[in-house]
């Protein structure tokens, strides 16, 4: 276990510039909008109508959605969830805007694999989540104040357990196998480390604890922290420590104060991100950020949690993860002020108690939406 370290202050939405030249400021931006499936387009047609609000607050630059249906229902009408020239129709845009993909009538695999996977696997490499317990909200733990827990969770986005490799065979018999194999490659950790070990750098505590299972895996786990210790000594500046991660999920729930970035697996890193959202209040605020740091593709931003079937046309979605995950598209395309108003408005909405039910609050979508631009006009 780790010393507990202490908390500075709250850090911006820092991104490494370590690859590619930050990008230069334009005018207007070409954002591919796909809401997909389930509350997806409730919250991104929200997150759509907030990002106009801070375009005409601040005048700086204007945003043009291209509304693609790429979703279920297309691929219940066509077979597929794209068109075959996807990526060039991306291509053509500065950022993706996405909902989430999952229909009740379409195995999640089918759908997560059409569309998510589809799009991010190849290209992004870096998911970037960050948690906060935004103020106004309360943590399900125990004494947990908003300064204890703030996070910034790295996972590797291209490969690891969610390779796509593997097979099933003898179908139907007593002996059926089904294989999913897990792929490290030398190139895919020493990217995803040096990307967050330039994130833990440009965070206050420069702070980065990594999460494997190298005790019963003992191959691909093994090469993680063989080329993490490598990586690490080209940042001398940034304290490491190591957890396995079953004892990870218990550091997180019982120190919280004591980690600040993470950098995990696929697998690892989704199920700690939420944990991450549920221990910071609810899954409902969580962004993710899909980063191709080299800025030959778009980068894809959504919120962390899926279709909610549970919810879906109640209009009750919790808007705050998606408007979150615009936050960290406008900070990615370069406009750090538009990023920092929304963020501040959605603070201070939050404060103010106009929250919906998955945060104890009373507001549906519309309202929490409504609240947020009012807060941005009148700042
Ligand atoms: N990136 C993605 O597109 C993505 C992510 C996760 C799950 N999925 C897919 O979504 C479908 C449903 O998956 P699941 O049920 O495991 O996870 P989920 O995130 O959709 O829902 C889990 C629980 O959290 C609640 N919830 C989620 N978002 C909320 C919000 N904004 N406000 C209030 N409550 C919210 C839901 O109502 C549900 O009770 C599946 O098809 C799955 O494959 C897609
Ligand atoms: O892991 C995925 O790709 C789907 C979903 O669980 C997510 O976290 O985005
Ligand atoms: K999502
Ligand atoms: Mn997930």
């Amino acid at each position: 276990m780790s010393p507990i370290a202490t908390q500075t202050s709250r850090p911006a939405n820092a991104y490494p510039e370590g690859y590619a030249a930050p990008p230069e400021r334009k005018n207007l931006y070409k954002i591919a909008q796909i809401g997909a499936d389930g509350i997806g387009p409730e919250v991104i047609d929200a997150g759509v109508e907030v990002i106009h609000a801070v375009a005409k607050k601040l005048g700086n630059a204007r945003y043009e959605f291209t509304n693609l249906d790429w979703s279920s229902d297309r691929y219940k009408k066509t077979g597929s969830y794209v068109p075959d020239n996807y990526i060039e129709v991306l291509k053509e845009h500065d950022a993706i805007f996405f909902g989430a993909v999952g229909a009740p009538d379409v195995p999640d695999h089918v759908s997560l694999w059409g569309l998510r996977l589809a799009i991010c696997q190849p290209y992004m490499y870096a998911n970037v989540r960050r948690t906060r317990i935004l103020p106004g909200t309360e943590s399900p733990l125990r004494n947990c104040k908003p300064e204890d827990l703030d996070w910034c969770i790295v996972r590797e986005n291209s490969e690891g357990e969610y390779a796509g490799h593997g097979g099933r065979s003898h179908r139907g018999l007593p002996h059926e196998i089904g294989t999913e194999v897990t792929i490290f490659t030398r190139v895919g950790i020493k990217r995803i480390a040096t990307y967050a070990f330039q994130l833990a750098q440009a965070r206050p505590r420069k702070l980065l604890t990594y999460v494997t299972k190298s005790n019963a895996m003992r191959n691909g786990m093994v090469l993680w922290d063989e080329v993490i210790n490598e990586v690490a000594k080209d940042f001398p500046d940034v304290t490491m420590d190591h957890m396995l991660v079953d004892a990870m999920t218990v550091r997180m729930t019982l120190h919280p104060e004591s980690l600040d970035t993470i950098l995990a697996t696929n697998l690892h890193a989704d199920i700690l991100s939420d944990l991450a959202a549920a221990l910071a209040g609810s899954i409902g605020i969580a962004p993710t950020a899909n980063i191709d740091p080299s800025r030959t593709m778009p980068s894809m931003f959504e919120p962390i949690h899926g279709s909610a079937f549970d919810i879906t046309g109640m209009g009750i979605a919790n808007p705050i993860g998606t408007f979150w995950s615009a936050c960290e598209m406008l900070d990615w395309l370069g406009e750090h002020e538009s990023a920092e108003l929304l963020m501040k408005a959605i603070e201070k909405t939050c404060a103010s108690g106009v929250m919906t039910k998955d945060l104890g609050g009373k507001a549906n979508t519309a309202q929490v939406t409504q609240a947020v631009i009012h807060a941005i006009m009148s700042s």
